[in-house]
């Protein structure tokens, strides 16, 4: 039976809420076998799922220092951003518009040095490091459980695909995308994650996510000492369609303009792999 979506309420509105399973790092971390079921199987229903990081205190203080930092990146006048601007296709870089503007870090790119920081957000280099190297290591957690699951009677691997020292788009992205004024100009951006997996920290309502036994919207809300993660088309094409990479979009629940940061980590395969059931 399809789980049922909660309420909540949002300035006097009610909504519809996601069930999202909560997994717990660091049960998998101590190969807890129910825990890896748990996993597998929200990865495979709805492909959306907390995962809960409480025990990781620096880790939870990095991320609310990137709040700061994506404030005051964002809050920059546009010609000092569009310094950072790299091309339209590239994983790096500023891109941004009236209501909207993102930032992108490759991990490679912090590695090995390559490409310096916006100004304002070097004083933060350490914090961003930490805060790629611990979700690095925390969707390769993921994907090892995942793959006992997925293929418990061969040696089949999603690191094999993934491996640390290996070229990849993954990154740090973090968002400005406010809450508008009205309704009416909120715009449609539904889509699906292309890489593995995707980790979300948000501090508003705003996520909606396609429940796929009935098509409907439903809201994912921050939900504090846990990342939001989803299964990218990557990861389903890799599990041969067995887990899902979930439609979702931004949009708001009520009417009124406030700022909305967000920052997640694209965890992406290796550059050149063919994309197929592994
Ligand atoms: O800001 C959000 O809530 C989600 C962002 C998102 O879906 C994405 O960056 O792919
Ligand atoms: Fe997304």
């Amino acid at each position: 039976m399809a789980p049922l979506t909660e309420k909540a309420f949002v300035g006097g509105t009610e909504i519809d809420v996601a069930p999202l399973e909560v997994i717990s790092l660091k049960l998998l971390l101590e190969d807890d076998q129910n825990e890896r079921v748990k996993l597998h199987q929200a990865a495979q229903s709805l492909g959306f799922f907390y995962v809960d990081v409480s025990d990781s205190k620096e880790y939870l203080a990095d991320v609310e220092q990137l709040y700061s930092t994506t404030e005051r990146y964002f809050t920059q006048p546009e010609e000092a951003k569009l310094r950072d601007f790299m091309a339209m296709d590239e994983f790096r870089g500023y891109k941004g518009g009236k209501n909207w503007g993102s930032l992108e870090i490759l991990r490679d790119d912090v590695l090995h040095d390559k490409v310096s920081l916006p100004t304002v957000v070097q004083p933060d280099a350490a914090t961003v490091q930490h805060f790629i190297e611990f979700s690095h290591d925390m969707v390769h957690t993921l994907i090892a459980s995942l793959s006992k699951t997925l293929w418990p009677d061969s040696a089949k691997n999603l690191g094999d695909v993934h491996r640390a020292n290996e070229p990849s788009n993954s990154s740090l992205k973090v968002y400005r995308g406010p809450m508008l004024e009205s309704l009416a100009d909120v715009g449609d951006n539904t889509h699906t994650d292309g890489g593995t997996l995707t980790l979300l920290y948000t501090d508003k309502w705003g996520t909606q996510i396609e429940l796929p036994w009935n098509k409907e919207w439903a809201w994912v809300g921050a939900k504090p000492g846990c990342a939001i993660v989803n299964v990218g088309d990557t990861l389903q094409t890799l599990s041969g369609g067995k887990l899902h990479s979930c439609r979702h979009r931004v949009s708001q629940p009520v009417a009124g303009f406030q700022e909305r940061w967000a920052i997640t980590y694209f965890f992406r395969p290796e550059n050149g792999v063919t994309l197929a059931t592994l």
